[in-house]
């Protein structure tokens, strides 16, 4: 049970087809996404190489932040230009790439979204660099309505980048090609992430909120109703937000009730942490047969993660029978996609001792 060895991921790419959109005019849409998830577009070359040189030039002399990441709780290497709406002070070129950006985006947002009275709120840039981090998992964004980004760096400097992936198994991420200058937009409902396989990247993304006053509250009222109304993606979200004390108070027991809800729903990443919560005892008491139950769910849907671990449970008995050919069976799948690069998360004892 140790020494996954890794190997370099087959890329694939999306599919995008055009697509008229209001006052944006032609936008690419991308095919390759969940039955949750609303359409993600690129919109092509709206930012000029001048003004993509300059602002890639002052991202590289920022000063970046090691704050957690809330996608995977590792150094972000990411800073602000954006809080609240307002700008921080920046030098000439990232500033007009900020407005550019929005400007080029914003219309889109609001009509592709059906949100009039959509916001920018929060602006950072990322910088993804060998030795420090090449990847963002696959996540939702939590605290964005909808969410914009910019790659500062001409497509020549990396490869790999923004994927999107439908399902909780890696085989299903697809990368979207990004040429100088474009855009993506997406609303929280995608499930994306970031793998630079060679090479640097940086990156300039604006968080959207569906209004000026949740911006700044830093609330993200656009979850709650859609939770109510059975949005499993929305449920996952505030599961997560209670869970981390994110945009929400720390509550445990609250976690776990809309993440219970998310899974039930069939959520991967919902049924994830259901098995994650009831293993660490977070909102119900320690309970290792309900945390095989979800564990295993999530091991059906493909997370890798999930495998690794229902292989351990099956080997120990723990939550389940003890069973040698299904604990073979789950690490083989398992590592088969740590083998390509999947990175694994979860309680530690159970990947990794
Ligand atoms: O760097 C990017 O292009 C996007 C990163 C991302 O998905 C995030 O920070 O939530
Ligand atoms: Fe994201």
């Amino acid at each position: 049970f140790n020494s996954l060895q890794v190997v370099s991921l087959e890329v694939s790419h999306v599919q995008l087809k055009p697509v008229s959109v209001g006052v944006s005019g032609v936008v690419m849409q991308g095919a390759e996404v969940s039955a949750t998830a609303k359409p993600f577009f690129v919109l092509p070359q709206r930012l000029s190489e001048d003004l993509l040189v300059s602002a890639l030039e002052e991202a590289q002399r920022l000063q970046m932040d090691d704050h957690e990441d809330e996608a995977d709780w590792l150094p972000a290497y990411e800073t602000y230009v954006m809080e609240k709406a307002t700008m921080d002070t920046l030098d000439q070129g990232l500033r007009s790439a900020v407005i550019a950006l929005e400007q080029a985006a914003l219309p889109l947002v609001q009509k592709a979204y059906d949100c009039p009275t959509c916001v920018s709120c929060t602006g950072f840039v990322r910088r993804y660099l060998p030795q420090e981090r090449m990847r963002v998992p696959p996540h939702f964004d939590i605290t964005a309505y909808a969410t914009i980004i910019l790659p500062l760096s001409p497509p020549q400097n990396y490869t790999g980048g923004f994927f999107v992936q439908p399902t909780a198994h890696v085989d299903s991420r697809r990368f979207v090609p990004l040429g100088l200058g474009d855009l993506v937009v997406h609303d929280f409902t995608l499930n994306h992430g970031i793998e630079v396989l060679h090479g640097g990247r940086y990156s300039l993304i604006l968080w959207i909120s569906e209004t000026l006053e949740a911006c700044h509250g830093s609330h993200t009222p656009w979850h709650a109703q859609r939770a109510r109304d059975g949005d499993a993606v929305a449920q996952h979200l505030l599961g997560m937000m209670f869970s981390h004390g994110n945009g929400a108070p720390q509550d445990d027991l609250r976690a776990l009730e809309w993440t219970l809800l998310a899974a039930t729903n069939g959520l991967a990443n919902a049924q994830f942490s259901a098995g994650t919560m009831y293993f660490e005892g977070k909102g119900a008491p320690e309970d290792y047969n309900r945390s095989f139950y979800w564990y295993e769910k999530a091991a059906e849907q493909g997370d890798a993660s999930a495998q690794i671990i229902v292989a351990r449970m099956y080997w120990e008995g723990l939550g389940s029978p003890a069973d040698s050919e299904l604990a073979a069976y789950w690490y083989r799948l398992g590592s088969l996609q740590a083998a390509k690069g999947v990175a694994l998360s979860g309680p530690q004892w159970l990947l990794y001792s």
